[in-house]
C-alpha cells in the first residue's frame, strides 16, 4: 500500500503524486508501504523524527514499511498550514489595531496560518509623498520632509506602546531617511527607486508585527516576500508575479517550519524583479495578490483578506453610506468589479485564487463577527440579478467615427492597428462599443500609480485616427459598471434606464462584455456619484429584488461607525 501525502504544494497535482508513487514502488516492490511526500521537505525533518529515509525518488521519499503510517499523520499535522490571513493598512493603523489583529488571530488557535500584511495605515501614501517631496527639497532639508516625521512618529510610537524594543525598525528608519537624501541628491526619483522606497512600509509592519507575536509567546518569523521567491516581472511599481514563485514560495516556507515551526508574517506587495533583482511592488492595494498567491502555493483551504468593512459591499461605502455587504460572488464578479474601480480588492488578486480553486473571505478586522463576503468559483446565479454597482471616475473616452473613404472591413481593420498604440503606453481599453461605422471605447491608464493620461501621447492617437475618421476625445468621463447577472440584462437595463431617465441623465455608451457578469455605461464624471446612489435606491432599498420573483434579496442591516466604515448589525 502506497500513502500518498498530498502536501500544500503538491495538493494540486495528484497525478504528479501518483507517478511518484508508482515510480517508488517499482523500486521496492510492490508489498512495500513508503510515504510519498514533497522532495522541499529538508532530510532533517525525516532525521528529526528517526524515520530512515531508504531512497529518494523525484519527490518522494521512501520509508520503511511500518513507519509509512505514523510518518503520513506526524508529517501532515506538521506542515498543515491551512490558511492564509491578509491584514491590509486600515486593520494595522496603530498599536491598538496590532493588538487587536494578533488577537484575532490567536482566537483562531485551530488554524496553521500564514499572515500577510501591508505598510500601516497610510504609510505607503507618505512614503510616496516623501518621496515627491525630495525630488525638489535638496539634501540638507531631507531630513525635515513632513512625511518622514509621520512615518517616523507612527513606527516609534507603535513599538514603544508595544513594549517592544526601537532596535526592531531603528535601522530601517535610518535606512530610509538616507535613501530619501539620496532621492535629494540625485533630484530624480526613478520607478524603480520608488518601489524601493515605499517597500519600507510592509518591510516595518512585518518586523514590528512579529516582534509583538513573539513577545505574546506565539512563535513568529517575518519574511520580506523578495527573498523568499516572490519573482515578478521588472515592471517597476506594477509588476507581474511570474510561476517560478509557486514552488519558491512553497519549498521556503514549508522547509522553515519543518526545521523550526514559527507562524510567518510576509511582507506584502512586494517581489524580486527577475532581471534586476531589485525590489518591485505589485501595484497599489497588492498584498491582496500576495496573499492569494501564498494560498495558491501552498493548496490551503482558504484565503482571508481581512479589511475595514463587511466584506464587499453593493458600492463603495465613500459614495454611498446605505451599502451593504453581498455574502457571495464568483471569483470572474470580483475580478470584474476589482477591474472597473471597487478598491476593496486588488484587479489581479482573483487570477491565483482561481486558478487553485482557493475560496477567498473578505472579512472586516473592526467587526470579526460579521460573515464577510466568500468568493469562490461558481454560485447559484439563478436567483441573482444585480450584484454591485462600481464607479470609476476620470475616464477619457473616444469616439471614432468613419470618413466612408474606407468600407467597413477597412476602417475597423485601420482603428486596430492603430489602437496597438494604446498596448505600447500600458493604456488599457476598458469599454468598447461598436456600429457599422464608428467604435466608441473607454481608456484607462493600467498603471494604477498614476490616473492621468498623457495628453501629447493621447494627441498622437486623435492624429493618427483623424487620417480616416472623424474622432472626438471626451475626458471626464465615468463608468458606472452593474455587476450581476447578465443573463437578466433586460431586467437590469430597464430598471437602470427608468432611473437615469428620471434624473435627466444621458448616457454615452453601453458595453456588456463577454464576461457575462458586467454591463457598463458610461456618463459625465459630473454625473457618476448621484448615478450609483439612485442606482443603489432603485436596486437595493427599495423592495426591487423581493419584487422580483425568486430573486435573492440581500442582507440589509448595515451601519456607520465613527471612521466612516459600515458595520453589520
Ligand atoms: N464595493 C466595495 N466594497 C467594499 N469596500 C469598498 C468598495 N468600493 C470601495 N471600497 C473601499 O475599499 C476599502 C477597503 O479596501 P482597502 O483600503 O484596500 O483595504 P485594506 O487597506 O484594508 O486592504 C473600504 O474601506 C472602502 O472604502
Ligand atoms: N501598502 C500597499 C499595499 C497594500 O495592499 O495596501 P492595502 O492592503 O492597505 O490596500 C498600498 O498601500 O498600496
Amino acid at each position: 500500500m502506497a500513502v500518498a501525502l498530498r502536501f500544500p504544494g503538491l495538493a494540486r497535482e495528484p497525478p504528479a503524486v501518483l507517478a511518484i508513487c508508482a515510480a517508488a514502488s517499482s523500486k521496492l516492490g510492490r508489498d512495500q508501504d513508503f510515504v510519498c511526500a514533497s522532495a522541499r521537505l529538508p532530510a532533517q525533518c525525516w532525521r528529526r523524527r528517526g524515520l530512515v529515509v531508504r531512497c529518494q525518488t523525484g519527490a518522494a521519499a521512501v520509508l520503511r514499511n511500518e513507519e509509512a503510517t505514523p510518518a503520513a499523520a506526524a508529517l501532515k499535522a506538521d506542515t498543515g498550514f491551512t490558511v492564509v490571513m491578509k491584514f491590509g493598512g486600515s486593520s494595522l493603523a496603530s498599536a491598538d489595531r496590532m493588538k487587536e489583529v494578533a488577537d484575532l488571530i490567536l482566537s483562531f488557535p485551530e488554524e496553521t496560518p500564514v499572515i500577510v500584511l501591508s505598510a500601516m495605515g497610510k504609510t505607503t501614501n507618505n512614503l510616496l509623498l516623501a518621496g515627491e517631496k525630495a525630488v525638489s527639497c535638496g539634501a540638507p532639508k531631507a531630513s525635515e520632509i513632513p512625511e518622514l516625521a509621520v512615518i517616523k512618529d507612527l513606527h516609534l510610537r507603535t513599538i514603544d506602546e508595544l513594549g517592544l524594543d526601537r532596535s526592531v525598525v531603528s535601522g530601517l528608519l535610518d535606512e530610509l531617511e538616507q535613501l530619501l537624501k539620496g532621492v535629494a541628491m540625485m533630484k530624480e526619483l526613478t520607478h524603480r527607486t520608488r518601489d524601493y522606497l515605499v517597500s519600507f512600509g510592509e518591510c516595518m509592519s512585518t518586523r514590528i508585527f512579529a516582534a509583538y507575536l513573539n513577545k505574546l509567546g506565539k512563535k513568529a518569523r517575518q519574511y520580506d516576500a523578495f527573498d523568499i521567491g516572490f519573482i515578478t516581472t521588472d515592471d517597476f511599481t506594477n509588476a507581474d508575479i511570474l510561476e517560478v514563485t509557486y514552488p519558491a514560495v512553497a519549498k521556503r516556507l514549508h522547509g522553515d517550519w519543518m526545521d523550526d515551526p514559527a507562524i510567518p508574517i510576509v511582507t506584502g506587495f512586494l517581489g524580486k524583479g527577475c532581471k534586476s533583482c531589485a525590489v518591485t511592488t505589485l501595484g497599489r492595494g497588492g498584498s491582496d495578490l500576495t496573499a492569494t498567491t501564498i494560498g495558491k502555493a501552498l493548496g490551503l483551504r482558504e484565503i482571508q483578506v481581512w479589511k475595514d468593512v463587511d466584506g464587499v459591499l453593493t458600492c463603495d461605502p465613500n459614495i454611498y453610506a446605505k451599502a451593504i455587504p453581498v455574502p457571495y460572488l464568483t471569483f470572474d464578479e470580483a475580478a470584474e468589479l476589482a477591474y472597473f474601480g471597487a478598491q476593496v480588492l486588488h484587479p489581479q488578486s482573483m487570477r491565483p485564487a482561481r486558478d487553485g480553486d482557493i475560496p477567498v473571505r473578505v472579512k472586516n478586522s473592526y467587526n470579526r463577527h460579521a460573515p464577510g463576503t466568500v468568493i469562490t468559483k461558481a454560485r447559484d446565479m439563478s436567483k441573482s440579478i444585480l450584484t454591485s454597482i462600481v464607479l470609476k471616475s476620470n475616464v477619457t473616452m473616444l469616439d471614432i467615427v468613419s470618413t466612408r473613404m474606407l468600407g467597413q472591413y477597412g476602417f475597423l481593420a485601420k482603428c486596430v492597428q492603430v489602437f496597438s498604440i494604446f498596448e505600447d503606453l500600458g493604456i488599457s481599453v476598458d469599454c468598447v462599443a461598436t456600429s457599422e461605422v464608428s467604435i466608441s471605447l473607454t481608456l484607462d491608464p493600467s498603471k494604477l500609480w498614476s490616473r492621468e493620461l498623457i495628453q501629447q501621447e493621447l494627441d498622437h492617437v486623435v492624429e493618427e485616427l483623424e487620417k480616416f475618421a472623424v474622432v472626438h476625445l471626451l475626458q471626464r468621463r465615468s463608468i458606472i459598471s452593474l455587476i450581476g447577472n447578465v443573463q437578466r440584462s433586460s431586467l437590469i437595463l430597464e430598471k437602470a434606464f427608468n432611473v437615469l431617465r428620471r434624473k435627466g441623465v444621458n448616457v454615452q455608451m453601453i458595453s456588456q462584455g463577454a464576461s457575462k457578469v458586467n454591463i457598463s455605461l458610461v456618463v459625465n464624471d459630473s454625473e457618476g456619484k448621484e448615478c450609483v446612489q439612485a442606482l443603489h435606491s432603485a436596486f437595493f432599498e427599495n423592495g426591487f429584488m423581493s419584487e422580483v420573483e425568486g430573486a435573492d434579496v440581500p442582507q440589509n442591516g448595515a451601519s456607520l461607525n465613527s471612521n466612516g466604515t459600515i458595520y453589520g448589525n
